[in-house]
């Protein structure tokens, strides 16, 4: 692949949510630019800008309204031309990007498995019938739940920093956090333990960083071409289709992750009852062109299995 080497003739303006965990996505965002065209890092501005996710602490998100919470005001930012590009958890992006913008820019992912976090118990084993775990994530919980219905969930919202806070002050024993936030972030002090993708398999794109920007906007394109990691787009290709054929909202618990074993692609996928107390899991095998159909076929498949009784919360 042939790439111009454009030279920014006005800086480019770099969205993103103010959280820590989004700052450090930003950052290395920046960073991975400025080296990949020589070019200082003021060169590209860091705009932060607040969600309604972000202003609503007080709520359970899907009373709010679900998933475009954390993305509309830095989507329209994008729309508007006030940012160039925007920086996403791509775990917390809709399969569906607004008319005129598109998400097709990856970074190398990070570790994709979810963490056991907690300053007094090593994993699940260790916690007594009726222990407090909090966790926001209906997946976290439908997992959790499926293996011990013994313990008791409570909803733990918040940043990074908020969560860890509330298991120092004893709101809950233990709590999930992504191995990839935690690495981000350098929280090595953080007691974690990772658990491994076939006891808790991670959300669709989980440890994976998008970049979102405008369709017409081709300096832009050509310059995140230099960025993007290509692996990481099969890999979230095979796991969207997935997620995108199960319709999945914020009420749906859905797990999926795709790997690469060569030239072949490796995905798994999982859907559960928000109460877990039912889960259906698949895996499948694929040349890595083929990762989009072997997900759609896979989320059929397990929609079938399912059946529509099996969905009826929503
Ligand atoms: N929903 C919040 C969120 N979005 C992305 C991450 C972690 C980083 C990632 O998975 O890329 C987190 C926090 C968490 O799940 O612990």
């Amino acid at each position: 692949m042939s790439i111009d080497l454009p030279t920014p003739l006005a800086p480019l303006n770099i969205g993103t949510r103010g959280s820590p965990l989004a700052l450090a996505q930003a950052h290395e965002t920046r960073e991975r630019l400025a080296k990949a065209f020589n070019l200082p890092f003021e060169a590209f501005t860091i705009v932060v800008i607040k969600t309604t996710g972000d202003k609503v602490l007080d709520r359970p998100l899907k009373e709010i309204g679900g998933k475009g919470l954390f993305t509309r005001e830095i989507e329209e930012d994008l729309t508007a031309g006030r940012i160039d590009i925007a920086v996403h958890s791509m775990k917390d992006m809709p399969t569906l990007q607004p008319e005129g913008l598109i998400l097709d820019t990856y970074l190398p992912r990070e570790d994709v498995r979810d963490a056991f976090v907690s300053p007094r118990a090593n994993g699940l084993e260790d916690l007594a019938a009726g222990t407090v775990v909090g966790t926001s994530s209906l997946r976290r919980k439908a997992q959790l739940k499926l293996r011990r219905p013994d313990l008791e969930v409570v909803e733990f919202r918040g940043n990074l920093q908020t969560r860890l806070q509330k298991l120092d002050n004893g709101v809950a024993e233990a709590t999930f956090l992504a191995m990839a936030g935690l690495n981000r972030l350098s929280l090595d002090e953080v007691p974690k333990t990772p658990i491994e993708t076939g006891v808790m398999l991670p959300a669709v794109a989980q440890g994976a960083i998008g970049i979102e920007r405008r369709m017409d906007d081709r300096r832009t394109a050509d310059m995140l071409a230099a960025i993007h990691d290509g692996p990481t787009g099969q890999r979230l290709a095979a796991e969207r289709a997935f997620l995108a054929t199960l319709d999945g909202s914020c009420e749906t618990p859905i797990a999926g992750l795709a790997e690469l074993e060569g030239e072949t692609i490796y995905l798994r996928g999982e859907v559960l009852r928000p109460d877990g107390s039912e889960a259906i899991d698949d895996q499948m095998r694929c040349a890595v062109e083929d990762g989009a159909e072997a997900g759609q076929e896979m989320a059929t498949k397990l929609l079938a299995q399912a059946g529509p009784a099996f969905f009826d919360w929503r």
